[in-house]
Formats: structure tokens, C-alpha cells, sequence
């Protein structure tokens, strides 16, 4: 947790007064627009990327890709179907500089392809990207073969001094920090000499189905990769070296971005339609079907998309979290509105996140009123009647959306900084109150705790 921005950037959360009703098309996903964007960058010819995320964390690392030689022209899709990026890949060059951000795949999955360019490339980011964890990528590019100067520190900021090429072959990782360790080496594992296997060897392992993800997304470009998935040996994966295709890729809703609207369902007792749901997904936010029918409410998958529908009850659950982390602020914020406990497992990883969320959490909550302690590896969090005030999001967008929920049904909350949610959602104020303002029926009033007044007629 960092400082607090100033007290004059503060948004009034509107509180629900009656249940929500409301169709919401969310934005592309954040994982599926950066893992295209490498793979693009990597492949032997040109590739598009159909409805991508527009966010400070895919523009950074559309930039990237461009700094190392790569072109990334945006336009409109000539089917009308939104935006539409052309991607031609090209000898990836140094010298260059890459601005990480805050971002965890820019940060993570870029070096590996610093490694293949022909020259230097400088990466530096926001002060809170020196303190994630980067080691298993540093350590891993070393022991396969490349030149980079951290000034031995582990982290950022630092220079990647390419050679053009990388042996590559066999490395082992500590990736207990973060699944994005595995992720960036299997990314460019085909585009090194020998390939890669990476052997992860530490703690519990999270967020696996990111990795999932993508293995799926490399095979989808033709390459080859071994998975504990499919029979293969626990905690390790080989990719073999060869060339990658050039996709045309639709990219799906971010499905952890829905996870405001389905909450806003949940804890107001009303309806709420994630349009173009995936019927398959290699998504954790399709984790939410299950995880928020737990804790009150169904849901119902068709061709109009997610229909989750609140039940006028929000019940309290103990759950590992640790393959869906990312799920952990929104599931946190309802879990202070349900009508028991909840312990939330698994997630300690999430102390080196955007910042460190299980502190932030517990601070911004109790400041409203909660009861809300840390464990080793998570929260426990007892409901109490909350009081307004101002939630601040220390530049976490999801602190940010989790503030929201909490208003839709607590009066006066004033979420500090809601443009930080532009890291994955720059729309996600206007896209709340059209949620909002779609409210069919207004003779139904929520309160605090999801406790629905009237039922629905
Ligand atoms: O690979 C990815 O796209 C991501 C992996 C996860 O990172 P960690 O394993 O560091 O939690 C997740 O939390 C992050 O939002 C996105
Ligand atoms: C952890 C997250 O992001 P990053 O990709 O920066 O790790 C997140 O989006 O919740």
C-alpha cells in the first residue's frame, strides 16, 4: 500500500435503491489481449486481434511490442464488430525502452522477448513494479542463455541486452510469487533455439488456469507444448521450438471485469446479463458462475449471454481462491454484505499485486465499519453494518470496482482515484451507472447486507 491520492479525486459510488436489471457488454479481456499481442509479435506473419481490450495495460504493452520493431496498427473491424488491430511481425530490435506500467504481463512477458531482439532494451515501470516479485524471470532468462543487468536487485528497473537468439532448454523456477513466471517463458519458449521446459519448484503454484491459458493460446498458434493438464508430468511443461502462426483472434469478454456487474446482481437481488459469455473458457473469471451461486443466486448461460440472478440473500463461504486471485477484491466486498462469515484461502501471493490487497482490503473495509482480519494466506471476514466514507484504491482497479459494489449498498461511499480502474476498464464508470440507470422497476428498494425489501413481482 502506497500513499493515498489527493482527497479532491473522490467518486460518489451510487447506492442501488432497488434491484438491478440490466444488460452489460464488458470489455475484452486484459490476459487474452496481452498473450495475443506476444504471440503476434512472434509469429512468421501477420496476425489481427478482433474486439481487444483497450486499456492502459494492453496499450502498454501494444507499445512494447512496437519499441522492439513490431507494427500494431488500431482500426475499426471491417465487419463493424468493433475495434480491430493489424499486427506484422518483424526482427525484433534493441535498442528500445519499455514502460511496464504497472502491469504484470508487460513486466513479466516482455523480457523473454527483449532476449530475441538484436540489442538493448531498457525496461522501467511505476514505483510499485520495483517491488513485484520478477526474479523467476530474471534468474530463468539467465540460466537459459541471456545477458541482463538488474544491478543484481531481482526486479525493476532494468536492461535486457539481446542477442538476437536464445538457447534455451530446460530451466527451474520458483513461480510460488506468480503464474506469470511460467506463462512468460512458455510464450517465447517456442522462438529459442532448443525450446523450453520449465519445471516450477516451489510453493503452491497460483493461478494455474492462466497457465492454461496459455497453453492453449500457444497451441492455437501451432506450437507444440507438453501439460500437467494432459497427463503430463505434475508442475512441469515443455514447449518445442518451431514456428508460431499468425491468428485472426476474437477476444473474449475479461470475465474477472464482469465480476462488478454479476456482484451488483448478487447483493441488490436483481438480474444482470454479461453479454457474449463464453460457452468454454480457459478465463478464472468463469469461476464466478459457481463461486456466486454459492453465495446466493443462479445463473443461467444461453445465447444472450450470463444471466446471473441475485435471490435477495448474500450468504458468506470458505473458499480457496487461489487458482481465480484475481477474483479475491470483488468476492471480499460482497462477502462484507453477506449474512455470515467467510474465510478466503489461498491468496497470500496477493500481498505483491498491483498493491499489497490483502492489507487494503482489510484497512478500507473496517474503515467502513467491517470486521475484516488477514490470515497467513487470505481474509476472514465477518459482516457488520457499514457506514459511508471514502474507500481508497491505492492505484488497484480492482479496489476500485470492489468500492463499488460496496455503494450499491451502503450510502456515502466515495470511492478515492476510480480512474485507476483505466488499467483494464477506463469505461467502467459510465458502464456502471448505464447499468444502473437500466433499472426497470424502481417500487423495489436493496439495503445493506443484500437484504432485499419487497421481492420482485
Ligand atoms: O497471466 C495473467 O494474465 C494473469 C495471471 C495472474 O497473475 P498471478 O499469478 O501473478 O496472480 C492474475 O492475477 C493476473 O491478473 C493476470
Ligand atoms: C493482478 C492483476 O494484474 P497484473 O496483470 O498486473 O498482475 C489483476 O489484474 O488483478
Amino acid at each position: 500500500m502506497t500513499a493515498h491520492s489527493p482527497s479532491a479525486d473522490l467518486w460518489p459510488a451510487p447506492s442501488a435503491s432497488s434491484p438491478v436489471d440490466a444488460t452489460v457488454a464488458v470489455p475484452g479481456s486484459k490476459s487474452v489481449t496481452n498473450r495475443a499481442l506476444v504471440l503476434a509479435a512472434l509469429a512468421a506473419g501477420p496476425g489481427c486481434l478482433r474486439r481487444p481490450l483497450r486499456s492502459r495495460d494492453t496499450l502498454l504493452m501494444a507499445d512494447a511490442v512496437r519499441a522492439l520493431g513490431v507494427a500494431v496498427e488500431e482500426g475499426t473491424d471491417p465487419d463493424g464488430a468493433g475495434e480491430f488491430w493489424r499486427v506484422t511481425p518483424a526482427q525484433l530490435r534493441g535498442p528500445a525502452t519499455v514502460d511496464v506500467g504497472n502491469a504484470g504481463t508487460v513486466m513479466r512477458f516482455l523480457p523473454p522477448l527483449a532476449a530475441l531482439a538484436d540489442g538493448p532494451v531498457r525496461f522501467d515501470g511505476d514505483p510499485r513494479s520495483y517491488e513485484r516479485p520478477l526474479h523467476g524471470v530474471i534468474d530463468a532468462l539467465r540460466a537459459l542463455g541471456a545477458r541482463l543487468d538488474d544491478g543484481d536487485r531481482g526486479r525493476l528497473p532494468m536492461t535486457v541486452h539481446g542477442s538476437g537468439s536464445l538457447p534455451g532448454g530446460r530451466v527451474e523456477i520458483d513461480a510460488s510469487s506468480s503464474s506469470q513466471f511460467v506463462s512468460a517463458l512458455l510464450l517465447s519458449g517456442p522462438r529459442f533455439d532448443n525450446g523450453a521446459e520449465v519445471r516450477h519448484t516451489g510453493g503452491t503454484l497460483p493461478s494455474v488456469p492462466h497457465i492454461r491459458m496459455t497453453v492453449d493460446m500457444l497451441r492455437k498458434a501451432g506450437v507444440q507444448v507438453d501439460a500437467p493438464e494432459d497427463g503430463g508430468e505434475a508442475d512441469v511443461w515443455r514447449v518445442a521450438p518451431g514456428a508460431l502462426h499468425g491468428r485472426d483472434l476474437v477476444v473474449e469478454p475479461d470475465l474477472s471485469n464482469a465480476q462488478p456487474f454479476l456482484a451488483a446482481a448478487l447483493v441488490t437481488g436483481g438480474r444482470v446479463t454479461v453479454r457474449d459469455w463464453p460457452e468454454r473458457t480457459t478465463q478464472p473469471g468463469d469461476a464466478l458462475r459457481r463461486i456466486f451461486t454459492e453465495m446466493g443466486g443462479s445463473c443461467e448461460l444461453d445465447e444472450r449471454g450470463l444471466t446471473f440472478t441475485g435471490s435477495g440473500r448474500v450468504h458468506g463461504l470458505d473458499v480457496d481462491l487461489g487458482d481465480v486471485g484475481e477474483l479475491t477484491p470483488g468476492i471480499a466486498a460482497v462477502a462484507a454484505l453477506a449474512d455470515s462469515e467467510s474465510v478466503l484461502r489461498g491468496v497470500g501471493h496477493l500481498r505483491l499485486h498491483e498493491t499489497d490487497r490483502l492489507a487494503a482490503l482489510t484497512k478500507e473495509i473496517n474503515g467502513l465499519g467491517g470486521d475484516v482480519t488477514e490470515t497467513g494466506d487470505g481474509l476472514r471476514i465477518r459482516p457488520r453494518p457499514l457506514h459511508g466514507g471514502v474507500f481508497h484504491t491505492y492505484d488497484d482497479h480492482r479496489l476500485a470496482t470492489a468500492g463499488a459494489v460496496l455503494g450499491l449498498a451502503v450510502e456515502g461511499v466515495e470511492v478515492e482515484n476510480i480512474a485507476t480502474t483505466g488499467k483494464t476498464m477506463p469505461d467502467f464508470p459510465r458502464l456502471w451507472t448505464d447499468m444502473l440507470g437500466e433499472r426497470a422497476d424502481a417500487a423495489h428498494s436493496a439495503r445493506p447486507g443484500g437484504e432485499r425489501v419487497e421481492e420482485r413481482a
